[in-house]
């Protein structure tokens, strides 16, 4: 019995794509990495080596930066949307493309203020620096026929200084953590939600907005959470998503717990009155979990790491 090829994919992996548009001296900045994954009938180059159907991966490099002119990038997921459809609807040995995109974010360099500087702008047009806040992602995939997106973030850090508890939990011959009733919550959000846009039938999201204001979402019920635990603070993000953003059915949370410890100061005579903490590394909490729309399937892969 010969030996069967299984699932195959292909495509240039990481182009970085930095697209400048210039409205007189006020320049706009869009700084991508993309990965493109096509698979479709390609069993004889597998099989036999003919390349008969086969889009050079470099092709599909140069496609990604001619898509950048051509189409410009209004937004990860519309960019991505653009060359999925190219991909799958020009080669017929393409059945789907998959489309994944980070996005780094650039913000104007302030300069100092109209008072100290009154013949001068309080920000260049073309100067910029990279915040680091987090890093934007969308995946694109299209079979020709149905859309999948799915928008996320990962590295969003944030922290309450407060108003997070950790008490109640059972108790083993192991358990040694003392309850908390006033401790630091910290965490780095790492998030993917599902949109329901799904067939170019439907009316699409405005995929900024769509993003801008569910990164608000999450902040602010992170921000307004009174913790009883990470799993708590992690449905009330999902749920404040899913309520108010009718174009998502499911997210998806990995949110690490990034202790932060009571130091003991009495050797050095000093009380420790909540002040100084020392902030571990590792091991943390690991808090996972999905929250949906009623009635609606999770899609969202369980190990975020694949995807
Ligand atoms: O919010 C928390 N959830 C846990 O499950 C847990 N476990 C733990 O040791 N600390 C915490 N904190």
């Amino acid at each position: 019995m010969p030996a069967i090829l299984g699932q195959n994919q292909y495509g240039k992996a990481e182009n970085r794509v930095v697209r400048i548009v210039r409205d007189g001296d006020t320049h706009h900045i869009k700084d991508l990495n993309v990965s493109i994954a096509l698979s479709g009938a390609m069993d004889e180059v597998h099989y036999h080596g003919s390349n008969t159907g086969v889009l050079p991966t470099d092709t599909t490099k140069n496609t990604v930066y001619a898509f950048a002119k051509e189409h410009g990038i209004a937004s990860a997921e519309q960019f991505g949307i653009h060359l999925a459809r190219h991909f799958v609807t020009s080669q017929d040995t393409i059945h789907r493309a998959r489309i994944r995109i980070e996005e780094y974010a650039w913000e104007r360099i302030p300069l100092p203020g109209a008072d100290a500087r009154p013949d001068r702008a309080t920000e260049t047009g073309h100067s910029f620096v990279r915040t680091r806040q987090e890093t934007r992602l969308a995946q694109i995939t299209y079979d020709g026929d149905r859309w999948q997106i799915v928008s996320g973030l990962t590295d969003l850090t944030v922290l309450n200084s407060t108003n997070s508890e950790f008490r109640g939990y059972v108790k083993d011959a192991y358990t040694t953590l003392k309850e908390a009733y006033d401790r630091i919550l910290a965490t780095d959000v790492s998030a993917r939600w599902r949109h329901n846009w799904t067939s170019d039938e439907q009316g699409m999201p405005d995929w900024e907005q769509s993003y801008a204001r569910t990164k608000q979402h999450l902040l602010e019920a992170f921000a307004e959470t009174y913790s009883l635990s990470l799993q708590q603070t992690l449905y009330q993000m999902g749920s404040r998503v899913i309520d108010s953003r009718s174009e998502i059915d499911e997210i998806r949370f990995s949110l690490p717990n990034k202790h932060h410890f009571l130091v003991d100061l009495e050797p050095f005579g000093q009380k420790n009155d909540n002040e100084v903490y020392l902030a571990a590394d590792r091991p943390y909490g690991l808090i996972e979990a999905t929250v949906l729309r009623d009635g609606t399937e999770a899609a969202i892969p369980v190990d975020l790491t694949n995807l």
